[in-house]
């Protein structure tokens, strides 16, 4: 029977390590990036984002974050820090309860409102993603930070499922011609990298993290969409207001001397 975990109380990634103990090791996600300790490494190639947009995919909440699954053989990610190549497997965010806080790596201690996270698994090493997720090297995850701005159309196409998905283990099927490479900032040269993990448990120490500098901008209103979607499947009977899914952010973990590569100077 899976062991419960959540973001606060006794399940909270404090004890993680007691049933996950991986949770309490040496190369774990997500941390801060002190720019001023970052090395630029100039021997990345272009890093390569080829996601094709024919394809269908469902959105569920999943009682952690929502997650979209994606089940096209055409969405790869490859160059850069990597020396193979990376299938799509699914996007997922953090955010919190107010626009201060929800992501999960930090910048010179800065918190930004939500962090995506594109997760993609090792296919020239492995034959499944469940196989890849626990070995190094494993899985890369594409990340941008979001900030409170501007109006995003393209999260759009993801939010107008929301309202099928507030409860958890809700399921929307999404065919329309979506991209998920619109939800990318538009300087995708200038990223940070490091070896990390899974940000919930198992936390498999399996994760090479490629963060990009840019901050995508989404409005207000479209941040608490992100609030909107519930943590359980069944209204609080006692209290009689849903509980929401908020604060879905790991604390930074300690860096153990590993160095933050930089692509740009
Ligand atoms: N921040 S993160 O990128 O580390 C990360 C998540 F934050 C997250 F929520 C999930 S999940 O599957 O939606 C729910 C918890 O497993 C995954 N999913 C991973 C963990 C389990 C699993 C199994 C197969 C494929 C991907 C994943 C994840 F990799
Ligand atoms: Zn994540």
């Amino acid at each position: 029977k899976p062991v419960a975990w959540g973001y606060e109380g006794d399940i909270g990634p404090c004890n993680w390590h007691k049933y996950f103990p991986k949770a309490g090791g040496k190369r774990q996600s997500p941390i801060d990036i002190d720019t001023s300790a970052t090395q630029y490494d100039g021997s990345f190639k272009p890093l390569r984002i080829h996601y094709d947009s024919h394809m269908c995919s469902s959105l569920t909440n999943n009682g952690h974050t929502f997650c979209m699954s994606v089940n096209s053989d055409q969405c790869n990610l490859s160059g850069g820090p990597l020396e193979d190549k990376y299938r799509l497997l699914q996007f997922h965010c953090h955010w919190g309860s107010d626009d201060t806080k929800g992501s999960e790596h930090t910048v010179d201690g800065h918190q930004y409102a939500a962090e995506l996270h594109l997760v993609h698994w090792n296919t020239d090493k492995f034959k499944s993603a469940d196989e890849a997720i626990e070995k190094n090297q494993g899985i890369a995850v594409l990340t941008a930070f979001i900030k409170a701005g501007k109006e995003h159309r393209g999260w759009n196409h993801v939010l107008s499922h929301f309202k099928d998905i507030k409860k958890v283990q809700g399921t929307s099927t999404v065919n329309e011609d979506f991209n998920p490479k619109c939800l990318l900032p538009e300087n995708q040269t200038d990223y940070w990298t490091y070896e990390g993990s899974l940000t919930t448990p198992p936390c498999h120490e399996s994760v090479r993290f490629i963060i990009f500098k840019e901050v995508v901008e989404v409005s207000s209103e479209q941040l608490a969409q992100f609030r909107s979607l519930c943590v359980c499947s069944s209204r609080k009977r006692d209290t009689g207001e849903d509980e929401h899914l908020v604060d879905n952010f790991r604390p930074i973990q300690p860096l153990n001397g590993r160095v933050v590569k930089a692509s740009f100077q």
